[in-house]
């Protein structure tokens, strides 16, 4: 039995590939490469360059493996790109989901972990944001996902398909032996671009708004380390093989971190100082997001071990320095 990795070739997918394969896990791949590097799969992983959207292809992934359990990364997830083209959104992210779900269906998979976002909340009006907090998205991306959410939920009602979908607030880091990390081309995720304007990559860097509402006036995110979030996902994977019912839980570290709290540390962390102007806000963005993820600690067991942010951008910094073009330049894994 394997488990099919959707989206392996991305930045949090490929992390749970090499994850997956340590923990003696059997792992199929399958990614489009639009916006992933086949570099950046495991080379112990079966690799399918697929769209999900692709009816035939797909047959063959799952006539040719005999899949046990899906985990779900393949998307598009850009706030900002959103807001410039929202039905490339709703139609690569929502309306793939329908293919495959049918393909689930067909093919008798009982289990499916989903990366949702903490973009569903929008602009919260309490924070920290627990699960029930009111869903009022500011961004196609985000709608985009909670719509995909809500699409599992009824055929997870409708047939013995069980579910699990992880809220991901920031994600940011990189493995422990920076083997692979954040890669994506154009970048537009802060952390990464403060460390590029840290190591001469970059000539400007700018602050997205200043006008609002925190101490600082800049946005506030929950920002987790990609070794914790993984370890949810297998965590979520063996909830669900247990028997586990379908349902939803925060991944977060219930505290938040201002953009400037961002560059002051990344100034600590690799020693150089990082200026910055400000720009226009950024549309789509909202003010604050951060996590209550009492839930996954109590229902999955989760226990995060990296909640600190000058470890998850020390990490994010020796992943840069090793690989300063990501993946793109990149001789590769096999
Ligand atoms: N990065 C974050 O902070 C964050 C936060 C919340 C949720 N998420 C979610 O986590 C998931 C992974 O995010 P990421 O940062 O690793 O993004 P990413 O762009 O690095 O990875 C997405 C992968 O999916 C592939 N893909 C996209 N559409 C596809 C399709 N139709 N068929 C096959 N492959 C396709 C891409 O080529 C890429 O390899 C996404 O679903 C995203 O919405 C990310
Ligand atoms: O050069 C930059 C880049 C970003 N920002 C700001 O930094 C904050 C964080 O931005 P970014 O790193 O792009 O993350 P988000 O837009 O918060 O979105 C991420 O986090 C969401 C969950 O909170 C996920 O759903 C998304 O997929 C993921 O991209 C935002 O206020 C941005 O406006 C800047 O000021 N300058």
């Amino acid at each position: 039995m394997a488990i099919l990795v959707l989206g392996g070739a991305g930045y949090i997918g490929s992390h749970a590939v090499k994850k997956l394969l340590d923990s003696g896990e059997k792992v199929v791949v399958v990614d489009n490469l639009s916006t992933g590097f086949r570099q950046a799969v495991d080379s112990r992983a079966a690799f399918y360059e697929c769209d999900i959207a692709d009816d035939t292809r797909m047959d063959r992934v799952f006539e040719e493996n005999e899949i046990e359990a899906v985990l779900h990364f393949a998307a598009f997830s850009l706030v900002g790109e959103s807001m410039e083209a929202p039905l490339k959104y709703f139609q690569n992210n929502t309306g793939t989901m329908l293919t495959l779900l049918e393909k689930l269906n067909q093919y008798g998979v009982r289990h499916l972990v989903f990366s949702s976002t903490a973009a569903v909340y929008g602009e919260p009006e309490t924070v920290p944001i627990h699960e029930e907090t009111q869903k009022r998205p500011t961004s196609p991306y985000g709608e985009s996902k909670l719509m995909m959410e809500r699409i599992i939920s009824w055929v997870s009602r409708t047939t013995d398909l069980s579910f699990v979908s992880l809220r991901y607030f920031n994600v940011a880091g990189a493995s422990k032996d920076a083997s692979i990390g954040e890669s994506h081309q154009p970048e537009t995720h802060l952390i990464p671009i403060v460390l590029e304007y840290a190591s001469g990559k970059r000539d400007a860097l700018y602050v997205f708004g200043n006008d609002y509402d925190t101490a600082d006036g800049t946005c506030i995110r929950d920002y987790i380390h990609v070794e914790d979030l993984i370890d949810a996902h297998i965590l979520a994977l063996k909830y669900l093989m247990d028997g586990g019912a379908s349902d939803i839980f925060n991944l977060g570290y219930n505290r938040g971190y201002s953009i400037l709290d961002i560059i002051r540390t990344a100034e600590a962390v690799t020693g150089r100082e990082i200026d910055f102007e400000y720009r226009e806000r950024r549309p789509g963005d909202p003010s604050v997001l951060v996590a209550n993820a009492d839930k996954a600690m109590d229902t999955l067991g989760w226990q995060p071990q990296h909640d600190n942010i000058e470890e998850i951008i020390t990490d994010a910094w020796q992943w840069h320095q090793k690989n300063p073009d990501g993946w793109v330049t990149h001789e590769g894994t096999d």
